[in-house]
């Protein structure tokens, strides 16, 4: 199958080079979800300049601050993003995906076997999961706040080393929210990535990244146009993955 010339013009515009087999893959996953899209309401972004400009920017950002070999668990994947695009960008990874919704975490399973992808797909609340299962970061995107998140992983903390959260200009009000409510007191945080949100409308379906954060401009962390990648991790625990 050839690119789409619509998929490569948006990776042009925005000067990102693929490898030519990562590209073909990320196309079938693209394709495979918008035909589930039909049926289930998995996205709204449904061109490929909001694919490439929205969803892949972050897996781009994501990827390069995992370590060879991590074992990764996607919470609250819905369509997938960014546990399968991460897959298709750093195959030495293992990830896995957790999808509270059994109709989503179906269609996510059809879609890694079409895609013959090594993902274990499960239909679980992913702090659920850690009851049972050990995983050295767990990323999420889109799912919820700061301090949600640090609510539901807070008995979970000895089977995951790190999250890796995927936030826009509003992260700020959120790591305030948490800190106020005490959920940072035995947890630290740090920015690990900030990259431009470029030319992108609000959007309701990303929570984290809706409007202009009104803290920004007195926190010199933030900036109301920037997306950025938290890492939330136990005080006193050195990491071993990561940099
Ligand atoms: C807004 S969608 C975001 C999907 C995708 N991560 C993205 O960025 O486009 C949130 C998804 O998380 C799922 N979800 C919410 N809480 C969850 C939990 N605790 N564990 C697993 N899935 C969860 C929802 O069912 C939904 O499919």
């Amino acid at each position: 199958m050839s690119l789409d010339p619509d998929f490569a013009a948006a990776l042009q515009s925005r000067s990102i080079e693929l490898d030519e087999e990562v590209a073909q893959r990320l196309q079938s996953y693209v394709l495979a979800m918008w035909r589930w899209n039909e049926q289930l309401n998995l996205t709204r972004h449904t061109t490929w300049d909001l694919f490439v400009g929205r969803d892949l920017r972050d897996c781009l950002q994501l990827a390069p601050l995992l370590s060879p070999g991590e074992e990764v668990l996607d919470l609250g994947s819905g369509n997938g993003v960014p546990g399968i695009p991460l897959a298709i960008l750093r195959d030495d990874l293992d990830v896995s995906l957790a999808e509270s919704v059994a109709k989503r975490a179906k269609v996510l399973s059809e879609m890694i076997d079409e895609l013959g992808l090594p993902v274990p797909v499960y239909a679980s609340r992913g702090e659920d999961l850690l009851d049972d299962f050990r995983f050295s970061t767990l990323v999420c995107r889109a799912v919820g706040s700061v301090a949600k998140l640090c609510r539901w992983i807070e008995p979970h903390w000895t089977n995951i080393d790190r999250m890796l959260l995927i936030k826009g200009p509003r992260w700020v009000e959120e790591r305030n929210e948490a800190r106020h409510l005490g959920l940072m007191n035995e947890l630290q945080m740090r920015k690990v990535a900030s990259y431009p949100l470029g030319d992108e409308p609000p959007s309701d379906d990303r929570p984290a990244a809706d409007e202009a954060d009104s803290d920004a401009d007195a926190d010199s962390d933030s900036s109301s146009d920037q997306g950025v990648i938290i890492q939330i991790w136990p005080k006193g625990r050195v990491l071993t993955v990561g940099n």
